[in-house]
C-alpha cells in the first residue's frame, strides 16, 4: 500500500516582525591578493528560508564559513539568536546546524554511530539521541544504510547522513552549503519536505545552491553575491522582478560567455 505523505506547508513569507536570527554586519575576507568577501551585510529572520546564490568562485562558501564560525572573517560581525558567533562561539554553535561544503566526516564510523556521537556531542542524552537517530534515519531513507561506515556511502547518502547529523540538536538556524549536489530527486524531495516542515515549526534555513528552480520553489527570501558582494536580496518576487530568478542571475553574475574560439573542440582528434 503507497505511504501516506502528510501536506507539505507551502513556503510562506515570514512575519515581517519575526525576531532576526541571523545578522551579518559588514563581512570581509581576503585570501592573500583574493578578495573573496568584501562587505557582505544579511538580515534572516525566524522561520525563513533563506536562499544564497552565485556564481562559481563568487564567496558563498566563504561567507557561510563566516557565518557557522568555521572562518574568522578579517571585518565585520554575525549574531546568531542574538549571540555574537565569533564573541561567544561554543554558545553560537549550540545553535547552529552547518552541513560544510567539503565535508570532512568521520567516515570510520558506521552512520548510526555517527549520528549517536553528532548528538551526544550536542549535549544530547543517550536515549534522545537513539530516538532522534532513528527518526532521521527513516526520514532520510537511510535505515539499510546506517549500519555501514560512511566512507562506503555514495556522495547523495553521505550528504543525507551529514544533513540529518546537522539537525539532531534541533537547531534554531541551519545553514547548509550545497545541501542537494548529489541528492537523486526523490530524496531532494523528501529532504525539501524535512526543511519545509522544520521552516514552518519556527526554524530557520539558510541555503547555497546553483539550483535556480529549486530555490524559486523552496526560498522566501534570497541573496545574489557576485564577486564578494550582494547585488540583490529581497523576497524572490523583489529579486527576479518581471524576470525569471534565473535571467536575473545571469543578468547580474555579468551575462553569458559566448563560446569563441573553440573551432578545434569541432575537428575531432581521430
Ligand atoms: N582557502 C582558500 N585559499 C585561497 N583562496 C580561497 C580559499 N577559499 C576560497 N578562496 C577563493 O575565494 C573566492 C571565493 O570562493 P568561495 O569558495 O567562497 O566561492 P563560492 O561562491 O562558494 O564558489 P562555488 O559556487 O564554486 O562553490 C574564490 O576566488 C576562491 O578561489
Amino acid at each position: 500500500m503507497p505511504r501516506k505523505r502528510t501536506p507539505v506547508p507551502v513556503a510562506a513569507t515570514p512575519d515581517p516582525e519575526a525576531p532576526v536570527v541571523l545578522s551579518v554586519s559588514g563581512l570581509q575576507k581576503s585570501f592573500g591578493h583574493t578578495v573573496a568577501v568584501s562587505g557582505i551585510d544579511l538580515e534572516v529572520r525566524a522561520g525563513s528560508f533563506f536562499g544564497i546564490v552565485g556564481p562559481n568562485g563568487a564567496g558563498k562558501t566563504t561567507t557561510l564559513s563566516m557565518v557557522t564560525g568555521l572562518l574568522r572573517p578579517d571585518a565585520g560581525s554575525v549574531t546568531v539568536n542574538g549571540i555574537d558567533v565569533w564573541g561567544s562561539p561554543m554558545s553560537a554553535k549550540r545553535v547552529i546546524g552547518v552541513l560544510p561544503d567539503r565535508l570532512r566526516l568521520f567516515d570510520r564510523l558506521t552512520g548510526a554511530q555517527l549520528l549517536y556521537y553528532s548528538g551526544v556531542l550536542r549535549g544530547l542524552d543517550d536515549v534522545t539521541v537513539r530516538q532522534r537517530s532513528a527518526d532521521l534515519a527513516t526520514a532520510f531513507g537511510l535505515e539499510d544504510a546506517l549500519n555501514r561506515l560512511v566512507a562506503d556511502y555514495s556522495a547523495g547518502m553521505t550528504k543525507k547522513i551529514a544533513l540529518a547529523c546537522a539537525m539532531i540538536h534541533s537547531p534554531r538556524l541551519l545553514v547548509l552549503d550545497e545541501p542537494f549536489e548529489s541528492v537523486d530527486p526523490v530524496s531532494a524531495v523528501n529532504v525539501t519536505e524535512i526543511l519545509q516542515k522544520y521552516v514552518a515549526s519556527g526554524g530557520t534555513v539558510v541555503l547555497s545552491s546553483h539550483g535556480m528552480d529549486l530555490i524559486q520553489r523552496v526560498c522566501d527570501h534570497v541573496a545574489i553575491i557576485v564577486q564578494g558582494a550582494v547585488l540583490a536580496s529581497g523576497t524572490i518576487d523583489e529579486v527576479r522582478g518581471e524576470k525569471t530568478l534565473e535571467e536575473r542571475f545571469i543578468e547580474l553574475a555579468g551575462g553569458r560567455k559566448v563560446a569563441e574560439g573553440m573551432e578545434w573542440l569541432h575537428s575531432f582528434s581521430d
